[in-house]
């Protein structure tokens, strides 16, 4: 089985960024103890800050993979292209947000990108990333 994760802008900095939104758990570290407690599953890991450049790995993927697992940060309130994106690919894609979108600022309880998914966490910190691999293995 392949998943691939995919984090948009900001999200390189989870862990120095806003401690008390989003923890302060490096993802690099995350990503490399998902990748020990699921070596069955092969995890790759993406992040960009450009917008142009995660529709493009969606596409890359999105014919190929077995699952995807999105935080578009910010774009998930913005984008319709990554939205469209979603939606044109055939693999599923569950959207994750570390924190709770809905306990947050009015603008952030908009998900564009939610719709065109499989399923969406948001509010269990880094451990959304995990719960999202799970449901791609039931
Ligand atoms: O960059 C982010 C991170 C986020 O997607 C989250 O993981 O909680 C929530 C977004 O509103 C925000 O812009």
């Amino acid at each position: 089985m392949k998943i691939q994760i995919i984090n948009g802008p900001n999200l390189n900095l989870l862990g120095l960024r806003e401690p008390s939104i989003y923890g302060s758990e490096s993802i690099d570290s995350y990503i490399e103890q998902l990748k020990t407690q699921y070596s069955i599953i092969e995890i790759d890991y993406y992040q960009s800050n450009v917008e142009g450049e995660l529709i493009n790995k969606l596409h890359e993927v999105g014919f190929s993979y077995d699952g995807i697992i999105l935080n578009a940060g910010g774009y998930t309130h913005t984008s319709v292209a990554i939205a469209d994106a979603i939606a044109a690919i055939k693999t599923p894609v569950v959207e994750v947000h570390v924190s709770n979108i809905y306990a947050r600022e009015e603008y952030r309880h908009v998900s564009l990108t939610g719709k065109n998914c499989k399923g969406v966490l948001t509010g269990f910190g880094l451990n959304g990333y995990r719960l999202a691999l799970e449901s791609f293995l039931k």
